[in-house]
């Protein structure tokens, strides 16, 4: 019920039953549990990084492309004991669909180029900044939402794919001022789990479970592990050389284990090498604990992380060769990876590195009464259609609360609209950083 209703007692005022006074039910203003409201200061900080965003995948070459927050469920049920499956923000809708709010980008866009199909040359390279879901008990109260900028290069074997996508984001660390003191990325391949799996003559279809077991391996505890993974099937001879495989630090080390048969070690030395050519092999280092948590990575996996180890993982991505031919489209290589919108912030606030973003308009146009309204709108048209920001004053307000209201949003200059000088054709002009006033005729105002 309105404020102004009186209750449903009739007219005001009649001598009918005293009006109903319905208390109004307040409604619950913060937004829905683990989500955020993006108010201006907010709002500004998350305009700057999607910009930067942006801008980078601008200078990679990338189209920007964007689908449904709301997906099929049926694209994220993968049955390899991931987190983000157990967290899916998923239910039947009206039409008794089984839907989700996607928790990642990659399946959408794997979706998007099966359907567009032989229309779209390869190799595609596509960007997104799409917001994320997730359901988890508010016991954790951690965000069940974020945005994540995403960068995928479709149609494309070789590891150049992999090299090109780290260098984006090295490409924007440093447009924030982050070096690779800041930061690093370890990586590795996911080849190099397949080719011990292989060894041990482990099916190909445990791949996923068992890289999703050892993605925990810094989470949990070791024992833990090794039970998932016995309770997986994998034998203790297995384990063994999978968790000292893992250990391992150095690609020359890798390379005496593994030989130089598989594809593991001659991807990761192209990939380094390439680093070199590209300029950031500070940047990156070899670390097969590397596996990350998402079942459909195939090859080259990598991750960025804070060197001060105080943060979770800044982003990450890697190869999967085979998502696309899962979802029923043809066997198309694909890379790319996922960059959140926390832990970044969190980074640049430890760094020093947030920007000062302030509200600023060039104008505030103001009627010095109240006859003058319309002439104060033809003034503001004006200056709009130079280009040029203007914050008009719509209501008839004293000068006191014009300069403060100048003063808040930061504005270049006060127009005052006054009869005198209109009826010349003028208004006032007063440059709020020094002062200066003067009287200028409307059509020489630029
Ligand atoms: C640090 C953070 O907010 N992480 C986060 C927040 N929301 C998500 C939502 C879906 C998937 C992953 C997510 C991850």
């Amino acid at each position: 019920l309105s404020s102004n209703d009186n209750g449903g007692g009739g007219r005001s005022g009649a001598l009918s039953s005293p009006p109903v006074i319905e208390v109004p039910q307040k409604i619950d203003v913060n937004p829905p549990k683990g989500t955020r409201d993006f108010p201006p200061e907010d709002m500004r900080l998350r305009s700057w990084l999607f910009q930067n965003f942006r801008e980078v995948s601008r200078l990679f070459g990338f189209e920007e492309v964007d689908f449904p927050v709301l997906e099929s469920e049926a694209l994220f049920v993968r049955k390899a004991g991931e987190e983000i499956r157990d967290q899916l923000y998923n239910f039947k809708d009206r039409g008794n669909r089984r839907v989700a709010l996607r928790p990642e980008l990659t399946p959408s866009l794997a979706r998007l180029v099966i359907q567009k199909g032989k229309s779209v040359s390869l190799p595609l390279k596509w960007f997104a900044i799409g917001q994320c879901w997730r359901y988890e008990r508010m016991t954790r109260g951690r965000r069940r939402e974020h945005y994540q900028w995403n960068m995928d290069i479709i149609g494309v074997p070789e590891v150049t794919a992999e090299a090109e996508l780290i260098s984006s984001i090295v490409t924007f660390f440093k447009r924030l001022g982050i070096t690779a003191s800041d930061v690093g990325f370890k990586v590795s391949s996911r080849k190099v789990l397949q080719e011990v799996l292989r060894c041990y003559s482990i099916p190909e279809n445990m791949f996923g479970k068992v890289c999703i077991i050892i993605d925990k391996i810094e989470k949990i505890p070791i024992e833990e592990i090794k039970g998932e993974l016995v309770s997986v099937g994998i034998s203790e001879a297995a384990i063994e050389e999978l968790l000292q495989v893992l250990s391992v630090k150095s690609l020359d080390k890798l390379e005496e284990i593994l030989g130089d048969a598989g594809d593991a070690v001659k991807d990761l030395k192209q990939l380094f090498s390439l680093a070199e050519k590209f300029g950031y092999s500070d940047w990156i280092q070899f670390d097969a604990s590397v596996v990350r948590g998402l079942a459909y990575y195939t090859g080259i996996v990598f991750e960025g992380f804070d060197r001060e180890g105080k943060l979770r993982a800044i982003c990450g991505g890697g190869r999967y060769d085979q998502l696309l031919s899962t979802f029923g489209g043809d066997d198309i290589p694909a890379c790319g990876f996922g960059f959140g919108d926390a832990v970044i912030v969190e980074l640049i606030k430890e760094k020093g590195l947030l920007p000062e973003l302030s509200h600023e308009v060039e104008n505030i146009v103001c009627p010095l009464d109240k006859e003058l309204q319309g002439a104060a709108a033809t003034v503001a048209t004006i200056l709009r259609q130079k280009g040029q920001s203007v914050d008009l004053v719509l209501e008839n307000k004293p000068l006191k609360w014009v300069f403060k209201r100048a003063a808040r949003i930061n504005a270049g200059r006060l127009i005052l609209v006054g009869n005198s000088e209109w009826q010349k054709g003028m208004v006032g002009v007063k440059i709020l950083s020094t002062g200066e006033q003067y009287e200028i005729k409307l059509d020489e105002l630029e």
